[in-house]
């Protein structure tokens, strides 16, 4: 005999005691009945939430997920925010500088400190290259009082927030995936740093009251496999010869549109293989440095038929000149709240030294500063996004404001060499 409590289906194990085969079939059939359309419903009120824009509780943007752990918000914050950007004169300038904790960021950021303006960064100090060299930067930086904000160029919220906190005069758009030959190993992050970053930075820039003038990173890429030298504004540049320079020559693009649509005051920069102390790890004179120190062979490109591989080498304090004059120029945003009233400047200019140099030089001038003989391996240029030759026609920057490169590649290396081997040297140890 059983009791009744024996009989109370509290689990289906329980039903197993039951003696009636179709009973027990019926009550386990109606309980998983039970459990599958309240699956159902469970599931399709998580799609409801997932797939509703305005409500949704998990974003599936990858950029809007940096937003749950990025540190940034509250008065002690925006204290430091406020500060940072604040200039020292009453008609100096407030600036957002993205990538500020980059080569040319680091260098553009000092400089307008210097001079009094007031400079806030934002960086997100990803590992393209040796974060640890970013580390350094942010930490000379903030000797000199500048903030760098830890955060995304596609997190709306964070720049919407940052304009929410201060009226930036203008913005120093820096931040980028460079590199021409690492596009063919991650083309994602072209796509989502120099395309739809820029995007969502001339989104918020657009809809900011007041509205900032911009100036920003282009490349010496976007001339692709144009032929005739020196590169001028005006030449063609539909051919562009890597997927980074596709997005540059992108920007140059959407630039017009915002510039068009929105009244926004843009100037974009094209920069010529800049070079100097602070500099990428990824670029050859930099890695020929520390390969040929650790006695380790370099691969020196060639053309065809023996031909030369040359590049406008750009020392940093030059293109730190050109990129001040170019702010210092940019005329005022027309619009605002995102409605633009009347038309506003838009401009791209090369920053150049007017002096190509053939890689076989470099590697000449990196051995009499290191007094290493480098283990030379000749190789073809490979078809990953190389080009031959750069050479820049300065005469519109010039025009303009004044631009004029003093720094000639040795006297340039000379300078970076001693960096690396202070940097590297203290350190004890290679990037
Ligand atoms: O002006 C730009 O817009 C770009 O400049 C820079 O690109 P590049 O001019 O290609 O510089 P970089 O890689 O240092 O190669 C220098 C030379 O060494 C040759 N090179 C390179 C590697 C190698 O192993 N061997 C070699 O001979 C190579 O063929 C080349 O001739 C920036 O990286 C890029 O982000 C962008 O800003």
């Amino acid at each position: 005999m059983s009791s009744h409590l024996d009989n109370a289906p509290s689990t289906p194990g329980k039903f197993k005691m039951d003696k009636s085969p179709y009973r027990l079939r019926h009550s386990y059939f109606s309980v998983a009945k039970l459990i599958f359309w309240s699956l159902v419903f469970i599931g399709l009120i998580l799609i409801f939430f997932l797939h509703s824009p305005s409500s949704s509780p998990l974003p599936s943007d990858p950029s809007r997920r940096s937003l749950r752990t990025s540190n940034w918000g509250g008065p002690a914050w925006e204290k430091r925010v406020r500060s940072s950007a604040k200039p020292r004169s009453r008609n100096g300038f407030s600036v957002l500088v993205t990538g500020a904790a980059g080569f040319v960021g680091t260098h553009v950021s000092a400089a307008l400190k210097r001079r009094g303006d007031g400079v806030l960064g934002l960086d997100n100090f990803n590992d393209y290259y040796d974060p640890s060299l970013k580390r350094a930067r942010q930490a000379l930086l903030e000797r000199s009082g500048i903030f760098i904000v830890e955060g995304d160029l596609n997190d709306a919220d964070l720049l919407s927030k940052l304009f929410e906190v201060l009226p930036f005069t203008h913005v120093m758009h820096l931040a980028a995936q460079a590199g021409v030959r690492y596009a063919m190993e991650n083309p994602m992050s072209y796509v989502h740093s120099n395309i739809a970053g820029l995007v969502n930075l001339l989104e918020v820039c657009k809809a900011a009251n007041p509205q900032p003038a911009i100036v920003w990173a282009s490349s010496s890429s976007v001339y692709g496999l144009n032929t005739h030298v020196p590169f001028s504004e005006t030449h063609r540049t539909d051919q562009p010869a890597s997927l980074y320079a596709a997005t540059k020559k992108a920007g140059e693009e959407i630039a017009h549109t915002y510039n068009h649509i929105y009244g926004l005051s843009l100037t974009g920069l094209r920069f010529f293989t800049v070079y100097g102390p602070w500099g990428r790890p990824d670029m050859a004179y930099f890695f020929f440095t520390r390969d040929m120190l650790k006695g380790k062979p370099i691969q020196i490109f060639e053309a065809p038929n023996h031909g030369t591989v040359a590049r406008d080498f750009t020392y940093i304090d030059d293109i730190v000149k050109g990129c001040l004059g170019a702010l210092d120029t940019a005329e005022k945003s027309t619009g605002s709240g995102g409605k633009k009233k009347g038309p506003a400047q838009l401009r791209v200019f090369n920053l150049g030294n007017t002096s190509p140099v053939p890689v076989s030089d470099l590697v000449s001038i990196l051995e009499r500063l290191l007094k290493v003989k480098a283990k030379k391996m000749i190789m073809k240029l490979p078809r990953n996004g190389d080009v031959q030759f750069t050479h820049a026609n300065i005469s519109y920057a010039q025009r303009e404001f004044g631009y004029k490169p003093t720094t000639d590649l040795q006297t340039g290396l000379k300078k970076f060499v001693r960096w690396y081997l202070t940097y590297y040297g203290e350190k004890k140890s290679a990037v």
